[in-house]
């Protein structure tokens, strides 16, 4: 059984932050969330304060931008007043601002190439840089303006390498209930960082900390139901997890030690799965290598486990260009975690999603009906001609073996389908 702790989807991005090396977001102001900020863009606010006018930047324009409350910066050719986004910035006022008044592609794409600032920066358009002239830059100028381009050239956590403080576990019982308490020692610990699963009496709690993982794998000494819950204490970063017993009896011990059992290892060395459980089994790691295109097609509460490849997909995988959702429901109404979805899909430029709905209202402008072959060879392009992809299918029995049949239509071999069934 999966337990995928969902309170806090789409996933903060824990291991984003480890993928890159030491990148840290830093806590926003209330009112300051990404949600706020589309709410601010859709205000009609003048956000650059040009009118909406477009206009033409040369260089010398932009570097007089360069303060907080008045920054521009351009990323592919295309100038933006950064200002109104300045304290929204997952990333910090700071971060921004080492690009402020300067070319910021360079600094953009190092950072995080995939953020789709094309739609979340769209109200904050300026305008296009000019051509430049041909005649040649004086030498200072030049490296002025490279100097405000060049990466920090040490991370800027340079622990982020050094292993964690070890966490430590403990445990109590009631009469009908077993609470596994672990002390992870960080503060930045969400319900995303911890995988639960239980599967033929081994509990398994695995716990994202930084590069490494905090393994809890007991054979358990009895049996448990399969409905626990866990529970984070954020700012202590304490993991609560309450276990049902299927018998009111004493335990003596928790259980014995399975392997890797209290240890904190670098992550990659924790096993050859990714922990996303299901009746099928693991995903083997593989199947995620080099991935260049994950295409998730999910009906109604199908999509729950889907949740737990989405993130690891969007924060581990580097080759990944695309991921795409076609989420099959009945009404708008049974759509579950549409407004995180839209926002990753805000956010992210490498998702997208297609809401499906088989017995839609007469409003609705999307897709319609089930799935079919005309939907799925629409949905399923690649995004290079050879690239790798995986398909993941999960939903009622019916919906995943008509999928599935409609997949090796379309050519897609046995290793490109993973499925799951509610
Ligand atoms: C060019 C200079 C920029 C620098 C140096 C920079 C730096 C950073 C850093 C260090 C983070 C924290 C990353 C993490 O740990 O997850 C971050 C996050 C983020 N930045 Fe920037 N940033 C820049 C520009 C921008 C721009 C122009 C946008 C446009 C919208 C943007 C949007 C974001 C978003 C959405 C996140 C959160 C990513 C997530 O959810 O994981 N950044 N940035």
């Amino acid at each position: 059984m999966l337990n995928v702790p969902s309170q806090s989807f789409p996933a903060p991005s824990s291991q984003q932050r480890v993928a890159s090396g030491g990148r840290s977001k830093v806590p926003l102001k209330q009112g300051r969330s990404l949600m706020d900020w589309i709410r601010l863009t859709k205000s009609g606010k003048d956000l650059t304060g040009l009118k909406g006018r477009l206009i033409e930047v040369t260089e010398e324009e932009l570097k007089k931008h360069n303060k907080k409350d008045d920054c521009w910066i351009c990323i592919r050719g295309f100038v933006y007043n950064v200002s109104p986004y300045m304290e929204y910035h997952p990333g910090g006022e700071d971060e921004l601002m080492r690009a402020a008044g300067s070319d910021g592609t360079d600094l953009f794409d190092q950072v995080h190439r995939w953020v789709n600032y094309e739609s979340m920066l769209k109200e904050c358009l300026v305008g296009r840089m000019a051509v430049k002239s041909a005649v040649p830059k004086d030498y200072h100028e030049e490296k002025k303006v490279l100097n405000g381009m060049l990466p920090k050239s040490q991370p800027t956590n340079p622990l982020a390498k050094e292993s964690p403080v070890s966490p430590s576990y403990d445990w109590f019982q009631t009469d009908s209930l077993v609470t596994i308490v672990i002390y992870t020692k960080q503060k930045d610990i969400n319900l995303d960082s911890v995988i639960v699963d239980y599967q033929d009496d081994s509990f398994r709690a695995e716990t994202i900390i930084k590069d490494y993982s905090y393994l809890i794998y007991i054979g358990l000494s009895h049996e448990i139901q399969e409905d626990f819950s866990v529970q984070v204490v954020e700012n202590v970063g304490k993991i609560e997890i309450v276990l049902k017993k299927t018998e009111n009896t004493s335990w003596t011990c928790l259980g014995h030690p399975l392997e890797n059992h209290n240890l904190l290892i670098p992550k990659k060395d924790t096993g050859d799965f990714v922990s996303v459980s299901s009746p099928e089994g693991n995903f083997k790691i593989s199947q995620f290598q080099e991935l260049e295109d994950l295409f998730l097609l999910a009906a109604g509460t199908g999509f729950t486990p889907m949740v737990k490849i989405l993130n690891y997909a969007l924060t581990n995988i580097p080759t990944l260009r695309k991921v795409k959702l076609m989420f099959f429901n009945k009404t708008e109404d049974d759509i579950i975690w549409r407004s995180q979805l839209e926002k990753l899909a805000f956010k992210d430029k490498r998702f997208d999603i297609e809401f499906v709905l088989s017995a839609p209202t007469s409003e609705w402008n999307g897709k319609q009906g089930h799935i079919s072959p005309a939907l799925l060879s629409e949905f399923l392009k690649r995004s290079l001609d050879k690239s790798k992809v995986l398909i993941c299918i999960c939903g009622p029995m019916p919906f995943t073996e008509q999928g599935i049949r409609l997949l090796h239509d379309l050519n897609f071999s046995k290793d490109e389908i993973h499925s799951f069934t509610t």
